[in-house]
């Protein structure tokens, strides 16, 4: 489905992730983690054909992403769903419209949507509110709604689109852990449901354990890891955390995993993160 083989990305042909070589599957749940700056963000982004291959053979869904035209991009990305931080949501627009986005994106947004989609389209809508347990709040404005509802509106949108792949920028970064909870649950529910591939970039390493299959560790520009979650712990987690730091130096793996964040374990720079983002109510 997705396949790297030793590809070089970058921005104006200097190389920011490289010699690259990954394969991902149909309905794998797979977790991107590394420092803040390793590169996650590229490598998902590289996924929808917004980085350059500066390197290497690069396909998605079988199109060579080093020769791909205009309008295969296109039907590249219509198969695959995006979820950042940001939810990237219309605001003044009811929840239940946001989701028919999904479905037509190219919409006028002035016009009573709801009128313009049949009854299926409609049905299909409410079951991917429903899969993310805000079919209640269909009617509601999502300039009302808390960061984590936002964010379940976004993955149903993103389902509206009928992806084979969901790709998340850091879902969760911006919500309170009980949130976070809720819309990595949402996740799990949708790649087991519809069998969609999930690749998702998070700061939490415990949340990578929990949810995902696979993990891929990015650090000075390349994978360092890509294996189960059962074996990422020590030197494994300190070749992806802290690579200029020597193997088995005084670096405390403990500091990571062990910090608590009401209830969920955080890391340090997550914890962070949660005191200068606003927690959603
Ligand atoms: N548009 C750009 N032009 C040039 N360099 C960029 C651009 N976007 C990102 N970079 C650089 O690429 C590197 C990887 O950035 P990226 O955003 O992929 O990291 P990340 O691991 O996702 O970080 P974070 O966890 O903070 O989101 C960084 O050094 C960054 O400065």
């Amino acid at each position: 489905m997705i396949s790297l083989q030793s590809v070089n990305l970058g921005y104006s042909n200097i190389p920011i992730l490289k010699n690259l070589t990954l394969h991902v599957g149909k309905g794998e749940f797979l977790g991107v983690i590394g420092l803040s700056g390793a590169g996650k963000s590229t490598l998902l982004m590289s996924i929808i054909g917004n980085i350059r291959v500066l390197q290497g053979n690069y396909q998605v869904f079988g199109y060579d992403l080093s020769s791909i035209s205009k309008r295969e991009l296109r039907l590249l990305r219509s198969q695959i769903g995006f979820i950042f931080q940001g939810y990237n949501l219309v605001n003044r627009l009811s929840v239940l419209h946001n989701v028919m986005c999904g479905m037509l994106k190219d919409l006028p947004m002035g016009r009573s949507l709801i009128k313009l989609y049949s009854g299926e389209e409609l049905e299909k809508a409410h079951e991917y509110m429903q899969i993310v347990g805000i079919e209640q709040l269909a009617m509601k404005r999502c300039d009302e709604l808390s960061g984590g509802q936002r964010q379940r509106v976004a993955i149903a949108r993103a389902l509206a689109q009928e992806p084979k792949v969901l790709l998340a920028d850091e879902p969760v970064a911006a919500l309170d852990p009980k949130s976070a909870v809720q819309v990595m649950d949402v996740l799990r529910k949708v790649n087991e449901t519809y069998g969609v591939t999930i690749i998702s970039n998070l700061h939490h390493l415990d949340f990578a354990r929990e949810y995902c299959d696979r993990i891929v560790g990015v650090a000075s520009g390349s994978i360092s890891y890509d294996g189960s979650t059962h074996a990422l712990q020590g030197s494994t987690l300190e070749a992806i955390y802290d690579n200029n730091r020597p193997m088995g130096g005084e670096f405390d793996i403990a500091s990571i995993v062990d910090k608590t964040h009401g209830g969920v374990q955080s890391s340090p720079w997550e914890e962070e993160r949660f005191a200068k983002v606003p927690v959603a109510a």
